[in-house]
């Protein structure tokens, strides 16, 4: 860049010193320096007025083609062979050079500022008229700089100006045009035509592609080649020989030209010389460039305001561009200085601090080179934890997965070992009621409300298992388990209560006598169990409600086949005394009990009531509970202080068979069991406390009894033990419910009641059996009573005749047949003679009893006169009925067992009667027990085995007063004409006598 800067003011120097040269009339010899090879020309300049300078000749030609171009109107002012002055002041305004332009490239100036016609405006306007001639020429200057058309400086119009570059700009133009008429196409490129001119240097010029415009204005001398010299081609020419452009002459040459004839005293003045009037062109022209700056400043508000203002915006631009480069650079130089600055500061910090804690910062590298280690190894330790982790991950996720297998398969084996549980327990209770085995249902009473829960006796329940929470003082064992046939937890409901009891509960109505008691200390829930608390609602309701109400109902499903008749007493046993709880009088008189009654009514004058709805049980339960003795306790504000009784009587009649069906049901909720001491009573309830545990104890040595299988069972010891005699020692099937209360303080009692528990589970009462009677039953009773009074005549006869005669063989088969054996012959043989023996085999007939079917039927028979006269007191009633002895064989349908007022019903179940048969052949002598029928050792020893049997129901074989008043004559009461209305009538039952 430097180099061309350098090349153009020498351009400009070589023709100030051409000029020079021209102006002193120096003859000047011109030898290219031999350095220089490209150029071998030698050329002579013999002075300014020669006719044939090539300069003249070439803008001549210029001229010419100007003129032929724009024609005479258009080149008038340009003559054909112009001066260089005239050819400046021709060309000068430009509107010349535009309009050949627009001639050579149509449309390539679109306004060309004209010359003003006015002369005076013309004088005026000579400033603004030079400011629109260099409108004109830089806008010539821009399309000729596109059009790669060799240039000129605006100056060259001045006067001294170099109007040779003028010349060759128009020439340049004019070849163009020739290219284009000749059909020129692709790129133009101009050729410096070398053959007008002796030492014209062949100059190539490429047309420029930028389209940026040059501003002439600004461009000085040094700066306007700048742009253009890359692009010139100067081939050819010595490169450090500065060029005259007009006549291609190195400054060196023409200087060695000028000195190298001169003396060497010469040379300082002419150098003087030259150089004044180097001096003074340079001023010439800075004095035009600021007189044109001058003049554009004044006509600034006459200039066309397009090109001012474009002209300004552009300048303002570049100023402002300039401005804000320079201040971008003044701001870039600052902040690198206060960068630098910070630096340096930083720097000295740094070594300050450097030289200040130099062990600090060692000491601090150290730690934090440890830390990294240990960051390091954590890292690493992190990696294995978190892979460990994963891994332990999917192991746990395995190991969950096949838990959960485990957990499904465990699931599985859990549902079935429940059912298989449960099958048990009722293949377990279908066992014990084969065996007669006396069913134990324990339930445990909540808290009551107000209760502290956390201490309890109760460890846990387990199936039919509870285990109680025992203190060391009550041995080494911390609990204590008992099982039984089902357990009820303190979350049971009623109505799961009633559920597992309904099977029971149902079989009345198939004719088995059914005997539910509650049994538990004060306030364990014994009512609430049979009757429900005291303010009932439909889930609260007891056993006793749902029974009867599950009796209705399923008597109700089965009146196709059979018709029901249910009535119910309801007693209690308070101070040793049987009260009626139905009595409407309010007389609660003294009753007695009559064990094995044909009906299955044992306390015969207490009100039996006819029921069918269960409006009806509810009224009379609501009678009964106002009539029962309460009485507050220390340990229950509303004690039971007696044992009270709800039995349920039903009679079916199979409509098909004809077939009667005879079941009873006692609902019993004994007193509590609590020990005396404990209730803290005296006087009154002290007695009633006596009697309650008196008869509990008498219970408690009845099963004790029944459990080890004993000879004598002692029912007799109290009113209680009396009542339930059929219950426990008959066939009946029996369920006690014993209740527990989960307070600390009850342990004892606990303990105890379980205990007693546990022996009642063990008693074994034998298979229930149903009490039915059908017709065939009742023909084998009168073939049995045909035969009794056949022998009875044939016995009689072989007495009067004094002979003892043996059994024919015709009579062995007959009894083999009957299944009678002989010991029973001879038992009837003495009949006569010891009365007792009838009572023997009424006893024996009775002994079956569940139902009493066999005794009443026998007693039918015998049609006793001592029933009237019957003891209240058990043993008198035996002797009595002992003395009474009769064979006479009745046969009463059920209609006229219903209708009739005082002949006693006969039913019997046939399993009843062939059971009867049976301990009637191997036990000729059941009356044995009694020690009235005891002579024959042998057959004692035979028999030694069935009369063990036998002996737990030793009391049932007592008899029962036949009574007189059938459950017609009830059904016949107006009671029971009500009660078909769904009202409740009492009826207190008549005693026969
Ligand atoms: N299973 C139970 N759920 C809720 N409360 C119960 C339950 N069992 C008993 N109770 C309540 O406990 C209290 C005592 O019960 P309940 O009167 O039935 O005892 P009891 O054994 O009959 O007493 P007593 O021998 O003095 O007659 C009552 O308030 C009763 O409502």
């Amino acid at each position: 860049m430097a180099t061309m800067e350098e090349q153009d003011s020498g351009l400009c120097l070589a023709s100030i010193l051409e000029d020079f040269v021209k102006q002193r009339n120096i003859r000047v010899s011109f030898d290219v320096d031999s350095s220089s090879k490209k150029t071998d020309e030698t050329c002579v300049v013999e002075g300014r007025d020669l006719p044939t300078d090539p300069s003249d000749l070439r803008r001549y030609e210029a001229a010419r083609w100007v003129r032929n171009t724009l024609g005479v109107v258009g080149g008038r002012d340009l003559p054909a062979d112009p001066s260089e002055d005239d050819f400046r002041i021709a060309l000068r305004s430009g509107i010349m050079l535009c309009n050949v332009l627009n001639r050579v490239k149509p449309g390539a100036v679109p306004k060309v500022v004209e010359a003003p016609n006015d002369p005076l405006a013309n004088q005026d306007g000579a400033a603004l008229s030079a400011f629109q001639y260099f409108e004109n020429l830089r806008n010539f200057l821009v399309v000729v700089e596109e059009m790669g058309i060799p240039m000129f400086e605006v100056s060259d119009f001045e006067k001294g100006g170099k109007s040779s570059r003028i010349v060759e700009c128009v020439l340049a133009l004019k070849s163009y045009r020739e290219w284009k008429q000749s059909g020129g196409s692709g790129s133009w490129r101009y050729t410096f035509n070398s053959k007008p001119t002796t030492f014209g240097m062949a100059k190539q010029y490429k047309r420029k592609d930028s389209e940026e415009p040059i501003d002439a204005v600004t461009s000085s001398p040094s700066n306007t080649p700048s742009s253009e010299q890359p692009l010139i081609d100067q081939s050819g020419s010595s490169t450090k020989h500065e060029v005259s452009e007009g006549t291609g002459i190195s400054i060196d040459a023409i200087v060695r030209a000028v000195f190298a004839d001169k003396q060497q005293e010469e040379v300082p003045g002419i150098v003087e010389d030259m150089l004044k009037s180097v001096m003074v062109e340079y001023e010439r022209r800075l004095a035009t460039q600021s007189e044109l700056l001058q003049v554009s400043m004044r006509n600034k508000d006459k200039l066309d305001p397009d090109v001012l203002e474009r002209t300004i915006s552009s300048n303002e631009d570049m100023l402002s561009d300039a401005s804000n480069e320079e201040e971008n650079v003044i701001e870039i130089v600052n902040m690198e200085a206060s960068q630098d600055d910070n630096v340096e500061e930083l720097k000295s910090q740094e070594c300050e601090l450097y030289g200040i804690s130099k062990e600090k910062i060692e000491k601090q590298q150290m730690i934090i080179d440890v830390q990294q280690t240990h960051t390091e190894e954590l890292k690493h330790d992190l990696k294995n934890i978190k892979t460990g982790l994963s891994l332990l991950q999917m192991k746990y996720q395995q190991e969950f997965a096949s838990l959960g297998e485990h957990l499904h398969g465990l699931a599985n084996a859990a549902a079935g070992y429940t059912r298989v549980l449960e099958e048990n327990r009722k293949l377990y209770n279908q066992v014990q009621d084969l065996k007669g085995s006396i069913r134990v249902y324990c339930r445990v009473r909540p808290f009551l409300p107000g209760k502290t829960s956390d201490l309890t006796t109760v460890d846990h329940i387990e199936g039919s298992t509870i285990a109680i929470a025992t203190p060391s003082k009550y041995g080494k064992e911390c609990q204590k388990s008992f099982t039984f046939n089902k357990v009820f937890g303190p979350s049971a409901s009623q109505e799961a209560v009633f559920a597992d009891t309904q099977p029971l509960i149902r079989s009345v109505l198939d004719g088995y006598n059914v005997c539910i008691f509650a049994y538990g200390q004060t306030g364990s829930g014994k009512t609430f169990t049979m009757m429900g608390p005291n303010e009932l609602t439909e889930e609260s309701l007891g056993v006793n409600y749902r029974a009867l109400s599950d009796l209705f109902q399923l008597s109700s499903e089965r009146k196709e086949t059979f018709s029901y008749n249910i009535s119910v007493q309801m007693l209690e046993i308070y101070n040793e005394q049987v009260r009626d709880l139905l009595a409407t009088n309010g007389q609660t008189s003294r009753l007695e009990i009559r064990n094995n009654s044909p009906d299955g009514i044992n306390v015969p004058e207490a009100t039996l009531v006819p029921v069918s709805t269960t409006s009806d049980v509810i009224y009379l339960m609501n009678l009964g509970q106002k009539n029962r003795a309460v009485s507050a306790t220390a340990m229950n504000d509303r004690s039971s202080r007696s044992h009270s009784c709800l039995t349920v009587h039903v009679q079916g009649k199979d409509l098909t068979s004809g077939a009667i069906l005879r079941g009873s049901m006692h609902l019993v909720d004994l007193a509590g069991s609590e020990r005396i001491d404990k209730s803290e009573v005296t006087g009154d309830r002290l007695k009633e406390a006596q009697h309650i545990n008196k008869s509990l104890s008498a219970l408690g040595d009845v099963i004790a009894s029944l459990s080890q299988k004993n000879n004598h069972i002692p029912y007799r010891n109290s009113k209680l033990t009396q009542l339930l005699q059929d219950a426990l020692g008959g066939q009946a099937k029996t369920l006690m419910f014993i209740h527990i209360s989960p307070e600390l303080e009850t342990l004892g009692e606990t303990i105890s009641t379980l205990k007693f528990a546990e022996r009642v589970a063990t008693v074994e009462l034998g298979a229930a059996r149903v009490n039915k009677d059908n017709s065939e039953v009742k023909e084998l009773k009168e073939q049995v009573a045909s035969l009794k009074a056949a022998l009875a005549r044939k016995e009689s006869e072989a007495d009067q005749t004094q002979l003892p005669r043996p059994l024919t063989p015709d009579k062995l088969v007959r009894k083999k047949s009957l299944g009678l054996s002989s010991s029973f012959s001879k038992a009837n043989t003495r009949k006569h003679n010891k009365p007792s023996q009838i009572d023997d085999v009424n006893s024996i007939g009775s002994q079956g009893r569940s139902d009493s079917a066999s005794s009443i039927d026998l007693q039918g028979l015998v049609s006793s006169p001592s029933w009237k006269s019957a003891s209240i007191d058990g043993k008198e009633e035996e002797m009595e009925f002992i003395s009474d002895k009769s064979f006479e064989v009745r046969k009463i349908p059920y209609e006229e067992a219903n209708e009739s007022d005082g002949t006693a019903t006969s039913d019997c179940s046939e399993s009843n009667l062939m059971w009867q048969l049976n301990v009637q052949v191997n036990m000729p002598r059941a009356a044995t027990s009694n020690g009235s029928l005891g002579s024959s050792n042998k057959l004692k020893k035979n028999q030694t085995k069935s009369s063990k049997e036998i002996k737990s129901m030793i009391p049932s074989l007592i008899p029962a007063p036949s009574r007189r008043l059938s459950l017609g004559a009830i059904n016949s009461s107006p009671a029971q004409t009500s009660s078909r209305h769904n009202t409740v009538s009492v009826k207190k039952r008549q005693n026969p006598k």
